[in-house]
């Protein structure tokens, strides 16, 4: 560690991983319920079990992102981070507003009240003063960064981060916004949870691919600033207009059908050169990184996320297909090969990798942490194709035959007992990262040498 105060991505990591557990468990059991429809429903009702799936999701891995912004900013800027009481503040507020959540939807307390009650718009329940403080954290975070990077050396990578964190702090102001047209709440919505994953975060994820990539092949710094540049500019000239995707059928005009899918298609191209970067910096790459297990996380990010986002987000984006396939299994196949691919994955690489060099040792236990890249992403391919079926065979007896809709759930059972295997090994893949990056045992790998185990 060249900076005392990249330790505060530690604090960062550790409650990340935390969340990251509670968050695939929860899908479990929302996996579960789908095989018998009446578990927990009087503790837990599928609706809440769900929104703490993936309000816990996003949370973990925002929490990831600032955590690797702390990481990384020192050591791209030259300098310490600008103020650390204002970033542990920033976790502190994070971890109230998360156990307010939790708390208010699991006791169903403050019922109907505008600042304390619950939201019901997905991806967004947070009660209101939960919203304000996400605001106040991101605007400590954005202060933070913002100074440090302002006062030291200015790179490719920190200033599309930053472009990246500010645009998503600024995007969730629309969060607020919530019209009761149900058209336009969905409008505004996806500014939100579109121009985040389709947009801003996928700024971060190419900056901390493109770190990731400096430190792990050793290639020039000009060579991966220019990748940095063209991947952002794809990014945001192909996924702000590819919101048309979601305003196919919410009551706007019948243009977005057209700019919607031509604007979409092209969002494959971003995620198809991020593959490329990624594999070609490794291969042209010098040096030979002990960190192999950061290198794996690494790669599988940027391979899944061009099959989750580009091929599996292509396959059902075009409108004449998005008519039959909305909101079947074929999104929730989409959703989870996706988020897993880019944003867990990649935090999971920027933990992997940053984890030893906090702890002040050489990579450990890299085999288990490899072992749970396998289990983890097969975990998450095979879940994938398990709904692509599910949602094939749902859309075809649904929108085509006109059968029923909880009829056609009772033929997809098969599919749901496989989902829920499939799961299992994600949790336990999880489980297994977590151990492997926390638990203090000692294992370089290195060319040419046998692996050393110290006395610990
Ligand atoms: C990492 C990037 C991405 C993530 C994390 C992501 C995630 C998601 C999620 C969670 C949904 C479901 C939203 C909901 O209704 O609750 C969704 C919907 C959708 N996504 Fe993506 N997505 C990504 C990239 C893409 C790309 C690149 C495309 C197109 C090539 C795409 C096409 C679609 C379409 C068409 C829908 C609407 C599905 C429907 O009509 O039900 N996505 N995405
Ligand atoms: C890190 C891994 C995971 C990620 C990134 C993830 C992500 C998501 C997302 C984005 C949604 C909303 C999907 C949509 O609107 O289409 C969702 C829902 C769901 N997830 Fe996960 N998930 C993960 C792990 C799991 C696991 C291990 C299971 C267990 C089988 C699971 C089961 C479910 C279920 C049942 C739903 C509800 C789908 C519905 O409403 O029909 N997830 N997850
Ligand atoms: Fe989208």
């Amino acid at each position: 560690m060249k900076y005392q105060t990249q330790k505060i991505a530690y604090a960062y990591f550790v409650v990340a991983m935390a969340l990251f557990a509670v968050q695939v468990t929860m899908g479990l059991i929302l996996g579960w319920i789908y095989v018998d429809g009446n578990f927990l429903s009087e503790i837990l009702p599928f609706n809440i079990g769900r929104m703490l799936h993936t309000n816990s999701l996003i949370v973990w891995l925002l929490l990831g992102f600032f955590g690797a912004a702390y990481y990384l900013v020192p050591e791209e800027s030259e300098r310490e981070i600008h103020s650390p009481t204002l970033a542990y503040l920033q976790l502190a507020i994070f971890v109230l507003g998360t156990a307010g959540v939790v708390l208010t939807y699991f006791f169903n307390l403050f019922e109907g009240n505008f600042l304390l009650g619950k939201e019901g718009r997905e991806f967004l329940e947070q009660p209101k003063w939960v919203k304000a403080g996400i605001v106040v954290a991101a605007l400590i975070f954005l202060f933070n960064i913002s100074m440090t990077v302002l006062k030291g050396k200015k790179t490719a990578i920190t200033n599309i981060l930053l472009l990246g964190l500010w645009g998503l702090a600024l995007l969730f102001l629309f969060a607020f916004v919530n019209p009761d047209n149900l058209g336009l709440d969905k409008m505004y919505w996806w500014y939100v949870v579109h121009l985040w994953v389709e947009g801003t975060w996928e700024l971060v994820m190419a900056s901390i691919l493109a770190f990731l990539m400096l430190k792990l092949t050793g290639v020039d710094r000009e060579v991966v600033e220019k990748w940095l540049y063209v991947i952002a500019a794809l990014a945001l000239f192909s996924g702000i207009l590819g919101t048309g995707h979601h305003y196919y059928w919410i009551g706007t005009p019948g243009y977005w059908q057209w700019i919607g899918s031509i604007f979409s298609s092209l969002e494959v191209i971003p995620f198809f050169a991020m593959m490329a970067f990624a594999f070609v910096m490794v291969w042209k790459g010098r040096r030979d990184h002990p960190n192999k297990a950061a290198l794996l996380w690494a790669l599988g990010c940027a391979t899944l996320a061009f099959f989750g986002a580009g091929v599996w987000g292509f396959l059902h984006t075009l409108h004449g297909v998005n008519y039959y396939t909305h909101g079947t299994q074929i999104t929730a196949a989409h959703g989870h090969l996706a988020f897993f691919g880019a944003y867990v994955s990649l935090n999971l690489a920027i933990i992997s990798y940053a984890m030893p060099v906090l702890k002040g040792r050489d990579p450990y236990n890299q085999v288990l942490n490899m072992a749970s890249f396998w289990l983890m992403s097969g975990g998450m391919t095979f879940m994938t194709f398990t709904l692509t079926f599910a949602g094939t065979v749902q859309t075809h007896l649904q929108r085509v035959n006109g059968e029923m809709y909880m009829d056609v759930q009772d033929q997809l059972w098969i599919f749901y007992v496989m989902r829920f295997g499939s799961g299992l090994a994600v949790v336990l893949g999880a489980v297994l990262f977590i151990y492997a990056v926390l638990a203090p045992r000692r294992e370089v790998i290195e060319p040419g040498a046998a692996a050393r185990t110290p006395a610990e």
